[in-house]
């Protein structure tokens, strides 16, 4: 049986990709929470749909199937038990003040029979308003406060990169850097579980959302079969890093090295696949604030089964030259050679490519400075419009999570 997990590299010809559809969660964004909910604007949802559904069809188009992280949740908690057990952790994360308004909920999840409208609500989250009983019964003392939600909405669900991340057969089920992005991971944990498409593949896990330390899926790169490389940034922390490598090693994944990047820990760097992504075998984009000498901590498996972990001091050139034998690297600026343009090109998601084929891209429109050093390297570029989709600060590969590639 084909494995519904495959990836053994970021350029690999794409084969099938897991992607979710914003929807009413976006309509439950307001200007006062921006922040906590890891958005910069409101995108304006019809708009939003419309340039991710051109993102999908183009997927297509490419022979690539396209999933959607909705419909397999849909469907993973299809069995009566399943849909129930879900709702209760469901409740248990969502921070639900007061036992009744908990059981009110409860009640109304669990009488929906549509597995994909339940689905949809708990990605979209619930205004008070929406449970008119809660007057009724009295339990207008719940309305404590002015804040509109019974349980928050989850906005950055369409960035499907970050809440886990697929590695040679197997999953990093991450534990996320945010309260409002944790709950996310609840979906590829049923999925994992119970959906019909992995449940018997017996899909290897080398990180799971109950870990302590933190690690997102942006700053997870597939380097090669070999070589892992991930990031050490605002969302991930570097013991995190040595958990996920102990584990890949002793669950012989395949790989042998872990390349872990310190790239600081500002937001608007906020993943590594903010400022670096492999667009073909030799060629990468790269934010100029990258360039120059890295700490990089190069982590393989002693002989006794421990971690050996090496710090270096290299350029990136040096580093892909030395473990991916790679000799003439191609570095290609996001912005060109003008500050300002890599500035205001990053902010936009340039540098974060989706690889459809070894020198195939997805890039976002909006950024001509950057698109256009890529075609000059000789990158094939497929555009998609981005206006609304990158005020919640991710481009094509941040809203991508690939499931099977062609090794290369
Ligand atoms: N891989 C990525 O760069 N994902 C972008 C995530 C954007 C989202 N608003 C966040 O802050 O987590």
């Amino acid at each position: 049986m084909n494995k519904p997990i495959h990836i053994t590299s970021e350029i690999g010809k794409l084969k099938t990709v897991l992607l979710h559809r914003p929807g009413k969660e976006l309509e439950n964004l307001m200007p006062d929470y921006l922040d906590e909910l890891l958005f910069d604007d409101i995108p304006f949802l019809e708009q939003a749909q419309v340039e991710h559904d051109r993102f999908a069809q183009l997927l297509r188009d490419k022979e690539i199937e396209v999933l959607y992280l909705e419909d397999l949740a849909a469907e993973a908690i299809a069995d009566p038990e399943v849909k129930a057990a879900f709702i209760e952790e469901y409740l248990d994360e969502a921070n639900i003040r007061g036992t009744e308004l908990k059981a009110l909920i409860h009640d109304m999840l669990s009488s929906m029979t549509d597995m994909r409208e339940l689905i949809d609500k708990t990605m979209a989250g619930i205004q008070k308003v929406e449970l008119p009983e809660l007057k009724n019964k009295g339990l207008a003392d719940m309305i404590e406060s002015d804040y509109p939600f019974a349980i928050d909405p989850m906005p950055n669900l369409y960035f499907t990169r970050d809440p886990f991340a697929t590695m040679g057969h197997g999953v990093s089920l991450n534990k996320m850097y945010s309260v409002t992005r944790r709950r996310e991971t609840l979906y590829g944990k049923y999925i994992f579980k119970y959906h019909p498409r992995f449940k018997d593949a017996d899909v290897p896990l080398v990180y799971d959302r109950t870990e302590t330390t933190r690690i997102e899926g942006g700053d997870e790169l597939i380097l090669s079969k070999d070589l892992l490389a991930v990031g050490i940034s605002q969302r991930t922390d570097a013991a995190s890093i040595e958990k996920l490598a102990k584990n890949i090693f002793d669950k012989n994944l395949g790989f042998k090295r872990v390349l872990a990047f310190d790239i600081g820990s500002e937001r608007k760097f906020m993943h590594l696949d903010t400022v670096f992504t492999m667009v073909d075998y030799d060629k990468f984009t790269i934010h100029p604030e990258i360039e120059g000498d890295l700490t990089v901590y190069s982590i393989s498996q002693g002989e006794n089964g421990e971690l050996d972990i090496k710090e270096e001091h290299e350029t990136l050139e040096n580093i892909l030259n030395k473990y991916l034998g790679i000799n003439n690297v191609q570095l290609i600026r996001c912005g060109g050679n003008n500050l300002t343009a890599a500035a205001r090109e990053q902010w936009n998601d340039g540098s974060n490519t989706l690889t459809i084929a070894p020198g195939e891209v997805v890039v976002y429109d909006r950024n001509p400075i950057t698109n256009k050093k890529l075609e000059e390297a000789g990158v094939k570029l497929n555009y998609i419009p981005g206006s609304e989709l990158v005020r919640g600060r991710g481009g094509p590969r941040c809203m991508s999570m690939p499931l099977v590639r062609e090794d290369i």
